[in-house]
């Protein structure tokens, strides 16, 4: 068993529908699905704000690396192409898998370039936070603490003010 929480976002063609997309690829796993917020972009300031969820998904049969190869496929099902010229750049799909959880409930770390756990720029996204706030109100970010502490941080406070739900948009899930 293990618990992972992803994060979606999307700038570019049909936001909703590529979050849509993943949420349904993910299946049977997708406990709790968080709303959709319409977000400034972080990082490369010049492109579309993106539209951001965060899913928890629980599987006995995957694993870290396992979430990855998920987060991955669900990105290439929706056509996510990479610029190497730009890190943060616009992209149809991104899944990051931010925190991974064990069968007995500890959190999984990792080193591993391909494979960072937690994921290593997780606390600095209000984008990432304030969502999966939604899906887990008294959550901690491993290594880092609780996220309303981390949302209530004064370094964040401009970035969290951008975070604009959008209850006009919502993502169905199997849960
Ligand atoms: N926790 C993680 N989740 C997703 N990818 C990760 C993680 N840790 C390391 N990676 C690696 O990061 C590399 C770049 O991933 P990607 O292109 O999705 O980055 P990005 O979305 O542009 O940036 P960011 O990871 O800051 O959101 C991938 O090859 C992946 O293997
Ligand atoms: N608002 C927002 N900004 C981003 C996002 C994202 O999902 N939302 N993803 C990025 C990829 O690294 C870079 N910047």
């Amino acid at each position: 068993m293990s618990r992972a929480v992803l994060s979606l976002g999307s700038n570019l063609g049909d936001r909703l529908a590529h979050l849509q997309a993943a949420v349904t690829l993910l299946g049977g796993a997708v406990r709790r699905v968080s709303e959709v917020y319409e977000t400034p972009p972080w990082g490369d300031t010049e492109q579309p704000s993106y539209l951001n969820a965060v899913v928890l998904v629980e599987d006995a049969a995957t694993g870290p690396r396992a979430w990855l190869e998920r987060a991955r496929a669900c990105e290439a099902a929706e056509g996510r192409e990479r610029d190497p010229e730009r890190r943060f750049g616009p992209r149809t799909l991104d899944v990051d898998v931010i925190a991974v959880w064990d069968a007995g409930g500890r959190p999984v770390t990792s080193a591993d370039p391909e494979l960072i756990l937690p994921h290593p720029r997780a606390h600095l996204r209000a984008f990432v936070l304030r969502p999966w706030q939604d899906v887990e109100p008294a959550g901690e970010l491993p290594g880092h603490g609780r996220l309303t502490d981390l949302l209530g941080a004064p370094e964040l406070a401009a970035d969290v003010a951008g975070v604009t739900a959008r209850p006009d948009l919502s993502l169905e899930s199997m849960a």
